[in-house]
């Protein structure tokens, strides 16, 4: 095989709770994550020499060693001793630092494409330690579907699917970094914790209101003093027919859940006029 074509696909965190802080000041988390039918496209082959190319629709985005899909084919490359040069190709659709974990599914993504183009025939487990040094969402990334991650993301374990319905996407024009929403987060001031553990009942009942009723993201109380947009967003979709509505990951992207189509529809035609929305899809759980 010389070339490969992959689609990367975005996420939403259905609950983001954060248990303690570690002293390395990384955060040890519980969330219940969710893959969504949104999706970038990654086109990779071989080259003759040795080097890696990279290129990407979006003009902002580094394609060098900033770019995670470039780190992933680097470290695979030294790993597995691959002399080969690599080309890839970056389509984007997942709005970037959105919350949505983009660059890290891109990464997965990537650490996929290598894996077959190179016939390494790599296992998950192995894949997602390659993953977890770039990144703490990169092994869900390679798990997909609906998923609860602990640890700083990375202990995976499978939850029953997300019941059907429609997820309406809507990036704000702010950009929030990762970093800076875990270490601004006040964890003994925390008034409350989602409910994961009901949440993940709510899945294996295929209980969507339940689900709904839980939605909750303790980074909220980070992003939402500093930026109002991001509450305006979620009580406009609640006032549009969603069913529940939350911030995604470390924001600033927000999510409503409906359970018909022409509603969700409805609302995000309601977006159009909003100045501060820069994005919006329709959308259902992968
Ligand atoms: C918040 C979440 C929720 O899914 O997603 P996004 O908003 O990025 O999509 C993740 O925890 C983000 O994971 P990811 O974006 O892979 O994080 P990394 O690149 O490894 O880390 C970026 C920075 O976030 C902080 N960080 C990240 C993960 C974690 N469990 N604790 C942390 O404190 C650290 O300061 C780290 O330097
Ligand atoms: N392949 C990539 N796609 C998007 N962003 C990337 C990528 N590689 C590196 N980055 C960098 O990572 C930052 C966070 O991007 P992203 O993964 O989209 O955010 P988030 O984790 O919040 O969803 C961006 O500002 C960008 O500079």
């Amino acid at each position: 095989m010389d070339r490969i074509v992959l689609k990367s696909f975005g996420k939403i965190n259905l609950g983001l709770d954060v248990v303690r802080r570690r002293t390395d000041g990384y955060h040890e988390v519980r969330m219940i994550m969710q893959t969504v039918g949104l999706c970038d496209t990654l086109t990779m082959r071989k080259t003759k020499g040795e080097k890696i190319s990279m290129k990407c629709d979006l003009s902002f985005l580094p394609t060098d060693r900033k770019n995670l899909v470039y780190q992933a084919i680097e470290l695979m490359k030294e790993r597995y001793h691959i002399s080969s040069g690599v080309a890839v190709d970056l389509k984007k659709r997942i709005p970037v630092a959105a919350g949505m974990a983009g660059g890290s599914s891109n990464c997965a993504a990537a650490i996929k494409g290598m894996s077959q183009l190179f016939g390494l025939d790599l296992s998950i487990e192995e894949m997602c330690e390659i993953g977890v040094s770039l990144g703490a969402d990169v092994p869900y990334c390679i798990w997909g579907k609906t998923a609860l991650a602990e640890g700083i993301g990375e202990k995976l374990t499978r939850l029953s699917p997300m019941p059907d319905c429609w997820i309406l996407i809507a990036k704000p024009g702010i950009s929030v970094s990762t970093a800076f929403a875990y270490k601004n987060l006040k964890l003994d001031q925390l008034e409350k914790h989602p409910d994961i553990d009901g949440m993940i009942r709510d899945l294996e009942n295929q209980d969507l209101d339940g689900i709904c009723s839980k939605l909750e993201n303790v980074l909220e109380t980070v992003t939402i003093p500093k930026h109002p947009v991001i509450r305006d967003l979620k009580e406009h979709l609640l006032e549009h027919g969603a069913e529940g509505a939350l911030m995604s990951g470390s924001g600033p992207t927000v999510f409503g859940i409906y359970k018909e189509k022409h509603t969700a529809r409805r609302a995000l035609e309601s977006l159009r006029g909003i100045q501060d929305v820069k994005q919006a899809y329709v959308v259902r759980p992968v």
